[in-house]
């Protein structure tokens, strides 16, 4: 797909749609998507990349010069070009809303900032119970930019769905209490095993401002959400159980019955599949380090499943990327619902011509 043929709507029709009437648009285009989600017939595989927005691209690199990373998030026109550039380039099924998951902390007062090579660092981190203060409620005044994005990218994408997203509160709470990117997650840990009222008080805050912040998107027009809980996959199933899904569990309840399908991801989270699919998920995203297959036999049934080419597999020739994605395929052949995607994100040098082709190897090869 080119940027022609991107669907566009005459512009007295984009000043009358509501958001709205936005949803009902991409939701009765019937998207191979959205139906792989709802676990229906498909006419082929759909296919998105977790962080298909970013630094692999030429032209986001060039949008992006000279303006910060959280700066980019706040400007609505800038947003919509950069979540649809991926879109023109691959012939994606799905656009993935353009932000970061610390963007509603940002929006509630934290300071923070996302810093090159690095990632979210936090001026003050959050480790006792007066700390707590500093996470009030979102409110969606907080996040108008967000609202005024998705109005126009509901708009251009046409009967492309739009996935909105939001950090998981343990992956946001590893932030907050590390202050930054961490390894082992230790401070983390200390403080969800040495104090689990506060932990538990500091998860449930989080789950408000995360299932606020999924709400503003769905009600803008996003078709889908996505839980981004990275790096959850440190702990084991019973800390999971105890410490995490009551937090996760009741942002999925938040947006339950919004008619948009809820995607549930984590890196690393073989043993957790189970869980996190209890938790409310209607899919469950796989990492390369479990075959979809036995992904589906841990996740059980009723649930679509999201997956799992290695991010690293694309800097290999172009053969054996896609005997890769035969494996992905034939693994999935066998599940209700799969969406085809790499088992985390894009990684920034990667060729970007290799992720059309994968696009068009995965469409070629699942047509019905
Ligand atoms: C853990 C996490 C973060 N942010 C996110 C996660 C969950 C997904 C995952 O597990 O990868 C989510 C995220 N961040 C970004 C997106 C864009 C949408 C998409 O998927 O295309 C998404 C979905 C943009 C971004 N978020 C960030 C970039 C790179 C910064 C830039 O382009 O200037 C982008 C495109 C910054 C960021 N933000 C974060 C990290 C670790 C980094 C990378 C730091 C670096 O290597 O520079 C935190």
């Amino acid at each position: 797909m080119s940027a022609n043929d991107l669907p566009q709507t005459p512009r007295s029709d984009r000043a009358a749609a509501s958001p709205l009437e936005g949803r009902q648009r991409t939701g009765t285009h019937d998207s191979a998507f959205l139906k792989a989600c709802r676990r229906e017939p498909v006419p082929h595989t759909p296919v998105w990349f977790m962080r298909q927005a970013g630094r692999s691209l030429p032209e986001y690199r060039k949008v992006r010069e000279g303006i910060a990373m959280l700066d980019s998030c706040m400007r609505p026109e800038l947003v919509t070009e950069i979540t649809l550039q991926p879109v023109r380039r691959h012939n994606v099924d799905a656009a993935i809303y353009f932000s970061d998951i610390v963007v509603p902390l940002k929006a509630i007062g934290i300071d923070l900032d996302i810093k090159p090579g690095i990632g979210p660092v936090v001026e003050n981190p959050i480790r006792t119970r007066a700390d707590l203060e500093q996470l009030r409620a979102l409110e969606p005044g907080d996040v108008s930019y967000v609202t005024e994005a998705i109005g126009l990218l509901v708009r251009e994408l046409g009967s492309t769905p739009l996935i909105g997203f939001a950090g998981a509160p343990f992956t946001l709470a590893s932030y907050l209490v590390e202050g930054g990117p961490s390894r082992n997650h230790e401070r983390t840990k200390a403080l969800m095993y040495g104090d689990p009222q506060l932990w538990a008080d500091l998860l449930d805050r989080l789950a408000d401002i995360t299932a606020a912040f999924l709400k503003v998107q769905i009600e803008a027009g996003a078709s889908a959400v996505q839980l981004f809980d990275s790096w959850v996959g440190a702990l084991s199933p019973a800390d999971y159980r105890r410490s995490v899904m009551p937090a996760s569990t009741k942002v999925f309840q938040a947006v339950e019955g919004l008619g948009v399908p809820r995607i549930h991801f984590g890196v690393g989270t073989g043993e957790l599949l189970g869980l996190m699919g209890e938790a409310g998920a209607d899919v469950v995203g796989v990492d390369w380090r479990v075959p979809l297959d036995e992904a589906a036999r841990r996740v059980g049934p009723g649930k679509a499943l999201q997956g799992n080419i290695d991010p690293a597999v694309l800097f290999a020739p172009r053969e054996a990327v896609e005997t890769k994605a035969a494996e992905v395929l034939d693994a999935a052949a066998g599940l209700e619902g799969h969406i085809f995607n790499l088992g985390h994100g894009v990684l920034p040098s990667t060729d970007p011509d290799a992720l059309t082709r994968l696009v068009e190897y995965v469409h070629t090869r699942t047509a019905r």
